[in-house]
């Protein structure tokens, strides 16, 4: 396999989850770069405790990392992973325009969603991350019916026939990319990128919280990832650190 230069690839036929055995390895001391692919995940996790389906046929990667950051930048890294799953679908679909970024870190085709990101650390003695496991999954022949949010898959938008190990060697060299211009230049690089890709900047969104449901206009990302909601109800500007963002349909006048 192809792979950037500092990267390694362990392969697995199954495991569980390629998060869970990236975390045991970057405990006890894989190097970053180190990559755990399988070629299906007998109990794959998704993020806020969700299940992701994991059949064979589809890319399930977790990357260990070792950013010398402090916690709070470090998550900033899920903006590089979606602008890597972007920039890797871009590069084979016919229409690369399709491919928006949802925040926080989804990536659509169309309008459906196409990947996840479970990014997963921890903190170190002084301050700084000691390991992240970066959790990348990406529908390349199969995607999940009846969830929360429409699903899409590479196929099923037109992609040529590919093997999960290509789109693998696509997706690491696309990855070796930002995180580069991430550790290099910072947020900022990274943030314009993904603005430029965003789905629904400057128009009305619905946003999910644990407690509540707010809408309003997507104003912009803050230098730190937040979202900033100008409220429809006049409550102003809101800063949505979490939370997970739907548009409403288009209402023809
Ligand atoms: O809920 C989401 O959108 C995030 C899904 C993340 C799935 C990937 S697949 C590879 C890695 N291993 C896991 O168990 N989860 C992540």
């Amino acid at each position: 396999m192809r792979l950037p230069p500092g990267f390694r690839v362990m392969a697995f036929d199954s495991v569980g989850s390629t998060n869970d055995e990236a975390k045991a390895f970057a405990r006890s001391g894989a190097a970053e770069g180190t990559i755990v692919w399988a070629k299906r995940q007998e109990s794959g996790r998704g993020r806020r405790g969700r299940g992701w389906t994991s059949p064979e046929g589809n890319l399930y990667s977790s990357t260990i990392l070792r950013p010398s950051r402090p916690p709070a930048e470090a998550a900033q890294i899920s903006f590089v992973a979606a602008l890597a799953i972007a920039d890797t679908a871009a590069a084979v679909l016919p229409d690369p325009d399709g491919v928006r970024c949802k925040w926080p870190n989804d990536v659509l085709v169309h309008g459906r969603k196409l990947s996840g990101i479970l990014l997963e650390s921890e903190a170190a003695a002084r301050g700084g991350v000691s390991w992240l496991v970066l959790g990348v999954g990406i529908n390349l022949r199969h995607f999940p019916e009846g969830t929360d949010y429409a699903a899409t898959s590479l196929a099923a938008e037109g992609a040529p026939a590919l093997q999960p190990a290509a789109l693998l060697e696509i997706y690491a060299e696309q990855l070796a990319r930002w995180y580069g211009v991430w550790a290099e230049h910072g947020f900022g690089p990274v943030r314009a990128a993904w603005l430029k890709r965003a789905r629904g900047l400057g128009e009305p969104i619905v946003v999910r919280l644990p407690d509540r449901t707010l809408t309003g206009t997507f104003a912009d990302l803050d230098s730190d990832g937040v979202l900033l909601l100008d409220r429809d109800d006049g409550a102003g500007r809101q800063r949505i650190a979490a939370g997970d963002v739907f548009f409403p349909p288009a209402v023809e006048t």
